[in-house]
């Protein structure tokens, strides 16, 4: 299995805080693997690190083989468009309709034509699950699970490689989360994506993870399937999962 993400010995300290002392942990292609971990132990800050949106102090990020720590500039915007990105607030620019929205990302890093460009984002919206009528309506105008898959499709407009979910059924209802649930397993099966979320729900994270790597007090103290991550001592992790291992 080609190996998609390395994290190694990665440290990272805001000011005095040391929130990574350490991390390492690897990511295979087709896997969808959860950051797991306690409000604050810097899941979204590890993500970021991920993504090139934060430095982190030392130790080394691998994305698809490159060393973000040593990228250079032409290659670190190539680099961009591999992957997709769908942050907790789901992020929909609210001047612009669902189209506009899921077209940005091909304005931006390709001279397609505005037909082209059209034919793409029809594909999205219908791979995501809206409706094509659904494309005209602005983000006031549409429910949180509507701005979630808009979110996705956007995410999705460049056809990548790797998908980064933060928390993505946070705010849904518990149907609309099952749903984009379903919709994370049909779409790594469809495209063949990897993808990296951060979740603390828990019917999701048995529903759609094959491997978890779980932080707590700065560093990983469980890496692998759900499987076997009852015999982990870890506070965290007991009370987390309050005993329910499948
Ligand atoms: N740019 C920054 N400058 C200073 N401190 C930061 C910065 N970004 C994050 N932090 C701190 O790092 C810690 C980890 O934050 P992060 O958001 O990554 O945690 P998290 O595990 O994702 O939390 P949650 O589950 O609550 O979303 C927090 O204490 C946060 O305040």
């Amino acid at each position: 299995m080609a190996s998609m993400i390395e994290v190694r010995n990665v440290k990272t300290i805001f000011e005095e805080r040391i929130v990574h002392d350490g991390l390492n942990l690897s990511i295979n292609e087709g896997e969808i693997y959860g950051l797991i971990g306690p409000s604050g132990c810097g899941k979204t800050t590890l993500l970021r690190e991920m993504v090139m949106l934060q430095n982190y102090s030392s130790g080394s990020i691998e994305v698809l083989g490159h060393d973000l720590g040593s990228i250079r500039h032409e290659e670190a915007q190539k680099l961009r468009r591999e992957w997709g990105v769908l942050f907790q607030a789901g992020a929909l620019f609210s001047s612009l309709n669902i189209k506009e929205n899921i077209s940005l990302p091909l304005k931006e890093y390709t001279d397609l034509s505005q037909k082209m460009i059209d034919e793409i984002v029809e594909f999205k919206i219908n791979l995501v699950g809206l409706k094509s009528a659904d494309a005209l309506l602005y983000p006031s105008q549409i429910s949180g699970g509507m701005k979630k898959k808009s979110a996705l499709a956007r995410a999705l407009a460049m056809d990548p490689k790797l998908l980064f979910l933060d928390e993505p059924t946070s705010g849904l209802d518990p149907i609309s989360a099952r749903e984009f649930d379903a919709l994370i397993l049909k779409l790594r099966k469809l495209l063949g994506l990897t993808i990296v979320m951060v979740s603390h729900d828990l019917q999701s994270i048995y529903d759609t993870l094959d491997k978890v790597a779980i932080i707590d007090n700065k560093r990983i103290v469980y890496e692998g399937d759900l499987s076997n991550i009852k015999n982990t001592k870890s506070e965290f992790i007991q009370t987390f999962f309050r005993g329910n291992f499948e």
